[in-house]
């Protein structure tokens, strides 16, 4: 088979794939879809898999631009963009494959004028951007993935570094106790590590310096899911007194295993509804020092991990999310103590589901804001979040 060939039958593949997506319930993860979509197809072989999940999701990362184009056209721009080297780039558009090494900007002007790519077109929800996010600076960002980042436990972080080193591992240190890796290092080969570090991202990190909470202190996680911000508060304030609580079960046993990993045995546990209007029902009185509310969200500023949201989403749900948080704020704030802080979270980019339930939250929930800040995941290969840290007057 010729490369023209093989080329052009790896573009057929990525289009069946694609239209076998279009049939799966709307939602569905591109990489869950593809697990499946390869166990039903056993003859492509690992190289086959690779190529095809690397265009699956190059092709959207270009979000909804150039969608009139010819599908091998659309391929060809979103591999031109998102890749430094590649063989359906070169192909399709041979004119601008030499370029494919400049910068992001150059390489953006030139589909611009030789194409029909627009970047204004790859994202839609631009004018619902939080004021923190630069929506320059978002866009580019969509075009590549992420970093893998690792949470060293304090008491282990020396032992993870040296693990990493001994095995050759390529990686990037933040401050103390956090570490970035190129996505898919196989972490699991590292022998030693169990057990030492959290896989957590740089930006939800982040998150854990407005916390501060005390020693003694009882906080609530009330939308806890799989145990992240808890495991963060745990390490970094090991004395508090902590229940976690969370809509489903099936989360909390993943809590559970989570925690048991880590060593953590004094917690307390309960399924709760925040939309329902009888958290009383399940707590009575009880007050916290402190809640951290990490709330369900749009997930817009992790689309970076899963681009396939970016033409997925409908833009009514953005005030849908909205809604539902300041339901669910508004039902935990009643179980917090004057005085004292509620650490409202969402990995969301827009302004609805970030400062609007902020101030819906001062308006009518006497809140007093301390400090907000969008943390901009673009500057460090990582995701972006919302953090807010507010005060029961
Ligand atoms: C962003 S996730 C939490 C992630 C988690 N805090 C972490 O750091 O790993 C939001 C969580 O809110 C939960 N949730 C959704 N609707 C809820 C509701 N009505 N009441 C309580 N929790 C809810 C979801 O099940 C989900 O686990």
């Amino acid at each position: 088979m010729s490369t023209e060939q093989r080329i052009n039958q790896q573009i057929r593949t990525v289009e069946r794939l694609l239209l076998a997506y279009q049939q799966e319930e709307k939602g569905t993860p591109l990489a869950r879809f593809l697990t499946g979509f390869y166990k039903r197809n056993p003859q492509m072989g690992s190289k086959d898999r690779r190529m095809a999940s690397r265009l699956a999701y190059h092709y959207f990362r270009i979000g909804h631009a150039a969608r009139q184009s010819e599908f091998s056209l659309q391929l060809a721009i979103a591999e031109f963009l998102c890749s430094a080297d590649s063989a359906v780039a070169e192909l399709l558009l041979p004119a601008l494959y030499p370029a494919i090494q400049a910068p992001l900007e150059e390489k953006i002007a030139l589909l611009e004028t030789h194409t029909p790519f627009r970047l204004v077109d790859v994202f839609p929800f631009l004018n619902q951007l939080s004021s923190g996010i630069d929506p320059h600076r978002f866009l580019l960002s969509l075009f590549e993935q992420p970093d893998l980042f690792l949470r060293l436990r304090p008491r282990y972080a020396a032992d993870v570094i040296g693990a990493l080193e001994n095995a050759g591992i390529d990686f990037r240190r933040i401050g103390d106790f956090t570490v970035a890796l190129p996505n898919g290092t196989a972490l699991a080969r590292v022998p030693g590590l169990a057990g030492k570090y959290e896989v957590q991202d740089y930006s939800s990190q982040r998150t854990g310096g407005f916390f501060k909470a005390s020693r003694g202190e009882s906080w609530w996680d009330a939308c806890a899911g799989a145990g992240g911000k808890s495991l963060l508060l745990l390490d970094n304030c090991p004395g508090v007194q902590l229940l976690v609580s969370d809509i489903r079960s099936s989360i909390l046993r993943n809590l559970d295993e989570r925690f048991q990993a880590a060593g953590i045995r004094s917690y307390r546990q309960k399924i709760i509804d925040l939309t329902k209007g009888d958290t009383a029902a399940v707590l009575g009185k009880e007050q916290f020092d402190g809640i951290i509310l990490d709330v369900p969200c749009s997930g817009s500023g992790t689309w970076g991990r899963t681009p396939e949201m970016i033409t997925a989403f409908q833009a009514g749900t953005i005030q849908r999310f909205g809604a539902l948080q300041q339901q669910i704020a508004g039902q935990a704030v009643k179980h917090l103590k004057p005085g004292k802080p509620l650490i409202y979270i969402t990995c969301s980019v827009f302004a609805a589901e970030n400062e609007e339930v902020v101030r819906y939250l001062q308006q009518h929930h006497r809140l007093h804001l301390e400090h907000m800040e969008t943390l901009q995941g673009y500057d460090h290969r990582a995701d972006s979040m919302f953090v807010a840290r507010l005060v029961a007057l």
